[in-house]
Formats: C-alpha cells, structure tokens, sequence
C-alpha cells in the first residue's frame, strides 16, 4: 500500500509568521489540540507534524498563502492584515500581539507633513486621504522612526505598543489610525474541504480565548 499523501482531506497545512507572534500562537494551536511544538532554530522553512504542515513566512505573506489556498488556515496580526487587503475568512481575534498603527511626530513638530515613511503604505494612504493630507508615502522596511528623527520625513505611520521607542527617541503619538491584534485567518474552500478539523479547532480555540480572556 503508498503511503499516505501529505494533503490528504484530515490534514492541515498552516502558516505562521516568524517573529514574535510564532511563539504564543504555536502555544495557542497546542492548547487547542494541534499537535505542534515550536519549530528547532534550523533552516528549514517546512516543519512536519501528525497530520499537520507547519510553514514558517514573513508575516506579509500568511494572508497570501492562506487566501491562495496553499495554507489552510494562519495567525497574523490584523496590522498586517489590512494592509494585504486579502478578503480570507477570520473568525477570532486572539487577544494577543496587541499594538496600534499611529501617526508619529518628533515632539512638538508643527511642519506641513509632505512625506510620510511607514512599512504600511496602503493603510497609511487610506488615512491621509481621509485627513486631507496630500502627503508622499515613503515605504520603508524596518526601524521606521528613524525616518522621523532625520528629517527622511516629518511624520511616519508605525506600530506603538509600550510608547518607549516614542519616548527613547523624542517622539509623539499625534494620531491612532487603528488598534491591532494577533487574529486566525482561515482559507474559505478549506473551510468547507477540511470542516471536519477545522470547525471543531475554531470552537476550540474560540473557548480558549474567552476562558483565557475571563481570567485576565
Ligand atoms: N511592539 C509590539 N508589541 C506588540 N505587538 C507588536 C509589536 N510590534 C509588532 N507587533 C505585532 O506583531 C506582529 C509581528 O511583529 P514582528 O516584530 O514579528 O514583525 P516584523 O519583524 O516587523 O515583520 P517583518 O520583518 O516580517 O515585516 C506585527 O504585525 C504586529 O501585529
Ligand atoms: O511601543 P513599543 O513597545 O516601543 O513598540 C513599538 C515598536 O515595536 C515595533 O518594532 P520592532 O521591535 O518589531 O522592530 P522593527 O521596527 O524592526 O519592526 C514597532 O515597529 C515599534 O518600533
């Protein structure tokens, strides 16, 4: 008799970013019953499970593999979500990688904002039309306040959480264009396809968060 084959109905195929969202969704999915464990530091990028395909991306392509159907279902932070502009189906909030996308000065600035850096153009677009602000869209990949504190910018669009690169750096939180956590996307044929597995592991994980939610 072959084998198995690895996409068989009962199998999952998952997409978490790497980063600091890996660690507490990978305890998350295990808590609901998926038998996962944190992937060894290695170069593998593919990690087999029983019955489960771990694929470890960048967190701008989990909406991408999960609404092409390559991933079943993932974990992503709504930031990053938005900004993919990916309609996948995402039924919980997990409460977790809580920060916010804000408008960030240095402190005190009072410059017509012409240029904005930020890693989420297409939010940042959305926002400045609303506001009126005809301002160039810089994208940047990382350390975005720099952008602010050299003069690349009068202003960035970045996440805040504590407010300490704020305040190490001078800045200020002038406006907040949404809050964000960590959120399940899920593929919808897969929804259909594997109902079986994932219908019972999205109530699973629903009971999970309210109970965890409750003892807060
Ligand atoms: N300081 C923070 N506190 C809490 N959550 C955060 C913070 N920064 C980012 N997040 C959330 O965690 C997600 C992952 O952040 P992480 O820092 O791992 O990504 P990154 O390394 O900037 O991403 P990449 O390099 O893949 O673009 C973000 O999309 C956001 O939802
Ligand atoms: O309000 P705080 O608690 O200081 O958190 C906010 C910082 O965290 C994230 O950066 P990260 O550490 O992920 O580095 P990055 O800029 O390279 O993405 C974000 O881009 C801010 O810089």
């Amino acid at each position: 008799m072959s084998p198995a084959p690895v996409y068989a109905p009962d199998h999952l195929t998952l997409a978490l970013p790497k980063g600091r969202i890996l660690e507490e969704a990978v305890s998350l999915l295990s808590r609901a019953g998926l038998p996962l464990s944190l992937p060894e530091k290695s170069r593998a990028l593919r990690h087999e499970f029983p019955g489960v395909t771990l694929l470890e991306l960048r967190n701008q392509d989990v909406p991408v593999y999960v609404d092409l159907g390559v991933a079943d279902l993932g974990i992503v932070g709504k930031d990053v979500l938005i900004e993919s502009g990916r309609a996948v189906f995402e039924p919980i909030d997990l409460r977790f990688a809580g920060c916010r996308l804000s408008l960030i000065r240095e402190v005190g600035a009072t410059a017509p904002i012409n240029r904005v850096g930020t890693k989420y153009p297409r939010a940042a677009r959305a926002y400045l039309n609303a506001q009126g602000i005809p301002a160039e869209i810089v994208k940047l990949s990382g350390n975005i306040e720099l952008a602010a504190l050299t003069g690349l910018a009068e202003a960035v669009i970045d996440l805040v959480q504590t407010g300490s690169t704020l305040r190490a750096n001078n800045l200020e939180e002038v406006d907040v264009l949404f809050h964000s956590s960590a959120r399940l996307i899920v593929n919808r044929a897969a929804l259909k396809l594997r109902r079986e597995r994932l219908r019972p592991l999205i109530e699973r994980l629903r009971e999970l968060v309210a109970v965890e939610q409750a003892v807060d």
